[in-house]
């Protein structure tokens, strides 16, 4: 499909815009559109979803141009403003906005806004009480509060704490009124909760630690500071979230949580509601897996932020480290989409958030604006106004941002009387002991540096420990120099994007911390420093303030182009979309999964036929299910898999009746089957069908006797080389196989390892070689399956067709090649990849839905030698492989569609035609067939 047609069918008419906008969904949308397919790929749903915004945003643009007696009142009035933001934004009406669709007709695009739970620890407003049932509420300071209140395009309610305890009733009803007002909705958390979950848990230790502070010492005689007592209030809060978030969902909701106060939160609420569209934002860095692996709580964190259906952070850094945890901790899979576990994928992708640009903008031209600019203007005359902007917490770095000004003042005397720093340090989490350190900290720096360099007249530096409103804060923006950002790490800044959304006319300089999520996308613009390196910045300090006009504009220019492309409103609504289109894709994974297996059908069919054929897979069918999560299995004592012990009795029936063949298929080793089949009447295929034996019988090798093994030499030694080099990484010689595998060695570092190991074997030692390479061992060749199968029906001297196949195995993805193979729904001109390596002149159709399979009995003759390789997660598998054809020979398969089971184990995709839960249902099967002889 190409981007052209979806703009023909969607971008014109407004009819189906309309039709969008009531379902919600981007998805729905495809149901509307005749010519579109069914399954769009995601960039084609992305764009699709994004040519929407854009044109749902004309509209919008157009009703603004409309006079203004057609308006309603949702808009800001800015000329009245007199705080931060004003009541009507957060009062913004749900059904304001109307728009002409073709026929001059009024669309309400509004009314049809999706609706948005934003979950967040803060709401934009905090409440002070002022008796019994009075509140006044003042606006929260804060990046998230910032960034949220930019986001207009839904129908938004905002679920959070009103940062005061309110133990009563009363003050709880009259609060709950007030924040109503505001499209907010309290969550009530009492004194001992708040302390240990947000003062404790969440900024004594999820914070420093996301920021590469470290973890503080446990206080063994204090309940208050450890771990576990805080962890569980913070799992107890989350709670108390999720109950309110439950009480205010309506179906098709779109739940959007935020930060690290909420990562137990998608769990909680997908245990509740498993359809419920969670998503989850990190609005600080996600720190190195290293650093994470450090916190005693590691895997339930990682594990309830997966149960969201998408994970959203600022920068593709914070995303890598969070896979990296994923699969370094849990031993989850990573893969390019996101995180896999047992067929549930978590979408993580890297979301850069914004700012409204456009009110800061707009701002700078009201008057009160304007008043404030002129008496800076006249405050600072004669010098240059460097500002710092920042809660006064220990990420933003302000001791390092001062004592480098102080430097700067040091080395450049003659800047002494001409320059002023502006810090603002807005009080923040007061409670936490660290932050009132701090405090007395920076008074103590600035106090000395003033008393070094000031006068009677003027101090070089002006610190405030208190917040600006709004217009005074677009006043300092505008008229000061250099900003100052020197964050120890920072999740994004916003501070910087506002610096440069007022800085249009004066185009001052911006010094960025380069642990700053902004400087990946300011970075090009701004000067970059390493706030650790006190010289340097003292040096960008001088070299911003001597800045040439012309280097300041072109700088200013790249960066004011992005914050005003790259907006609050814009984050907000590819998150949104990105969330929708995830849980269509899901959707339509779920449809993948194999129905559950009809048992009694099964059964019914197997005591109706005459031949059967019973193919087991063996670790994780017929053994016990083995925990694959949190790697406990990545210790030396290797896992021996054993039969289960309930499997017994039905196994032997099962193999002591003339009727079945009992097949063991398996990767294991042949001892490994030997040990635990040697007693039953059955078949074994070990070592992914490269050797076979019934068990009354001596082993053979499917392979032909005369392969050159010549190449092995060789190989040997480059496996050596590398298996010394990966430490915990193992080296096997079998007799038609090499096997390296680094399933216990770093998950990372093996990968690598085995891609380099590949290179040396192409460069080197197999270059020559006629070698096919494919990836991922095969549990087992389509060729073994021939010769297994020509080799049992010759052995028994089958004389009736098989014409009932049983085959239940947890087989990898790609090594279902296996189900296929026997599938008789399949056309006979099915391709080689998904039918493997049967030879069509002996794979006929007979008729319908039956397949016939035609073999020369005894035929193992070779035909072609290759030898393959393969890699799969963790081992690389490096053997001599043959193909074989079958000239002419009987049918030996004569196979209903409804006498063929499929059956995947354990899986929730695969291309099976049916699936079993767990070993614990096969045994159920297995009971049943054996008892209907
Ligand atoms: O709510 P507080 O405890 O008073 O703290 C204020 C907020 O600080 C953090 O802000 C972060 O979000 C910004 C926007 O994404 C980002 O630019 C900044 O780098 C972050 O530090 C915190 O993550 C919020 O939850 C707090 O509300
Ligand atoms: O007196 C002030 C100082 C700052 N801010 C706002 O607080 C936010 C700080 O966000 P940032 O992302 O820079 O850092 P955070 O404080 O969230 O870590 C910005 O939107 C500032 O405009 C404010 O409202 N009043």
């Amino acid at each position: 499909m190409s981007i052209s047609s979806q703009e023909i069918c969607i971008l014109p008419n407004k009819n189906n815009l309309a039709l969008l906008q009531t379902n919600g969904m981007p998805g729905n949308l495809y149901n509307i559109c005749s010519n579109l397919p069914a399954t769009p790929t995601r960039l084609e749903r992305l764009l699709r979803d994004r040519e929407l915004r854009k044109y749902s945003k004309c509209l919008n643009d157009c009703e603004a141009e409309l006079p203004s007696s057609t308006q309603d009142c949702f808009s800001p009035d800015l000329e009245t403003s007199t705080c931060w933001f004003n009541d009507e934004e957060l009062l913004e009406p749900v059904s304001a906005s109307r728009s002409l669709n073709d026929d001059g007709e009024r669309l309400d695009l509004r009314a049809s806004k999706q609706r948005l739970l934003v979950v967040a620890n803060r709401l934009p407003v905090s409440a002070v009480r002022h008796g019994e049932d009075s509140w006044q509420l003042e606006m929260s300071v804060g990046g998230l509060v910032t960034a949220l209140l930019g986001v207009k395009e839904f129908d938004t309610r905002w679920i959070g704490w009103a940062g005061v305890n309110v133990p009563d009733e009363i003050g709880q009803k009259a609060l709950a009124k007030a924040l109503d007002e505001k499209r907010c909705i309290p969550v009530f958390l009492d004194e001992e909760v708040v302390h240990q979950y947000y003062n404790g848990y969440c900024n004594n230790i999820l914070w420093p630690l996301f920021h590469y502070i470290g973890l503080p010492q446990e206080d063994r005689l204090a309940t208050t500071r450890s771990f576990q007592s805080q962890f569980d209030a913070y799992k107890k809060a989350n709670q108390l979230f999720a109950d309110v978030v439950n009480e205010h969902y309506e179906e098709g909701d779109v739940v959007w949580c935020h930060d690290y106060h909420l990562m137990f939160l998608p769990k909680c609420l997908k245990e509740r509601n498993s359809k419920m569209k969670v998503g989850w934002f990190l609005h600080t860095p996600f720190p190195s897996s290293e650093i994470h692996r450090m916190l005693p709580s590691r895997l339930e964190l990682l594990r309830s932020v997966l149960a969201a259906d998408l994970v959203g952070f600022h920068t593709y850094d914070y995303a890598r480290h969070f896979v990296s945890a994923c699969t370094r901790i849990l031993g989850l899979e990573g893969t390019p989409e996101g995180v896999e576990d047992q067929g549930k994928l978590t979408r993580i992708a890297a979301f850069p958030v914004g700012i409204d640009s456009e009110r800061f903008i707009k701002a700078l031209e009201l008057p009160e604006v304007q008043d404030h600019m002129k008496v800076l203007k006249q405050r600072f005359a004669g010098r240059k106004v460097m500002l710092g902007v920042d809660r006064l917490d220990m990420i933003k770095g302000i001791p390092q941002k001062i004592l480098a000004f102080e430097k700067f003042l040091e080395e450049n005397p003659n800047w002494r009387n001409k320059v002023v720093l502006l810090q603002i340090a807005v009080p923040t989490r007061t409670d936490v002991p660290e932050y009132q350190k701090l405090t007395s900290q920076v008074h103590e720096i600035v106090g000395r540096i003033n008393g070094r360099f000031g006068s009677l007249t003027a101090v070089p530096i002006h610190h405030l420990d208190r917040s600006l409103d709004f217009h005074e804060l677009c006043a300092l923006y505008a008229v000061t120099d250099v900003a100052l950002v020197t964050s120890l790490r920072d999740g994004m800044n916003l501070v910087s994007y506002e610096y440069v959304a007022c800085q249009e006319s004066k185009k001052g300089v911006l010094i960025l911390s380069e642990f700053a999520g902004a400087a990946q996308s300011l970075g090009a613009g701004a000067i970059l420093v390493n706030p650790w390196n006190v010289t340097e910045v003292a040096s960008s300090i001088g070299y911003a303030l001597n800045m040439p006009a012309d280097e300041r504009e072109k700088r200013h220019h790249h960066n004011f182009k992005h914050v005003i492309s790259h907006t609050a409103q814009e984050w907000a609504a590819t998150f949104v979309s990105e969330l929708n289109v995830t849980i269509v894709e899901a959707q339509l994974r779920t449809r993948q999964i194999p129905p559950p297996l009809p048992i009694e059908v099964a059964v019914d069919r197997y005591s109706c036929s005459n031949n059967r054929l019973l193919i087991l897979g063996f670790n994780a069918t017929l053994t016990e299910p083995v925990d694959t999560l949190g790697r406990k299995d990545s210790q030396i004592n290797e896992w021996e898999p054993k039969l289960r012990p309930d499997l017994q009795e039905p196994l032997r029936k099962l193999c002591d009746d003339p009727k079945t063949t009992v097949l063991i298929l398996s990767g294991s080793a042949r001892n490994v089957l030997d040990d635990n089949f040697s007693d039953y009447n059955l078949w074994l295929a070990a070592e992914n069908g490269m050797f076979l034996r019934v068990t009354t019988g001596d082993w053979m090798t499917t392979m032909p006797e005369n392969l050159s093994m010549e190449w092995v030499d060789s190989v040997k030694n480059v496996f050596e080389y590398f298996t010394d080099r990966t430490p915990r990484s193992q080296f096997e010689v079998r007799e038609t196989s090499l096997i390296w595998n680094y399933k216990y060695s770093d998950v990372e570092f093996g990968r690598l390892q085995a891609r380099d190991l590949l290179q040396h074997l192409w460069t080197g030692p197999i270059s020559n070689a006629s070698l096919d390479v494919v990836q991922g061992r095969r549990s087992v060749e389509g060729a073994a399956i021939d010769r297994i199968l020509g080799e049992i029906v010759h052995n028994k001297g089958m004389k009736e067709p098989i014409d009932y196949v049983l085959c239940i195995g947890h087989f990898l993805t790609k090594d279902e090649d296996i189900y296929t193979f026997f599938e008789p729904e399949l056309p006979s001109e099915v391709p080689a990849s998904v039918r493997p390596q049967v030879p069509t002149q002996v794979r006929t159709s007979t008729a319908g839905s039956r397949a016939a399979l035609l073999l020369k009995q005894n035929s193992m003759s070779a035909v072609e030698q290759n030898k393959s390789y393969s890699i799969d997660g963790d081992t690389l598998h490096l053997m001599v492989t043959d193909r074989i054809s079958f000239q002419e020979g009987s049918s030996v398969l004569d196979l209903q569609a409804n006498d063929y089971f499929s059956c995947s184990v354990a899986r929730k995709r695969s291309n099976s035609r049916y699936r079993l839960q767990s070993s614990d249902e096969v045994v159920t099967l297995l009971r049943e067939l054996a008892d209907h002889r």
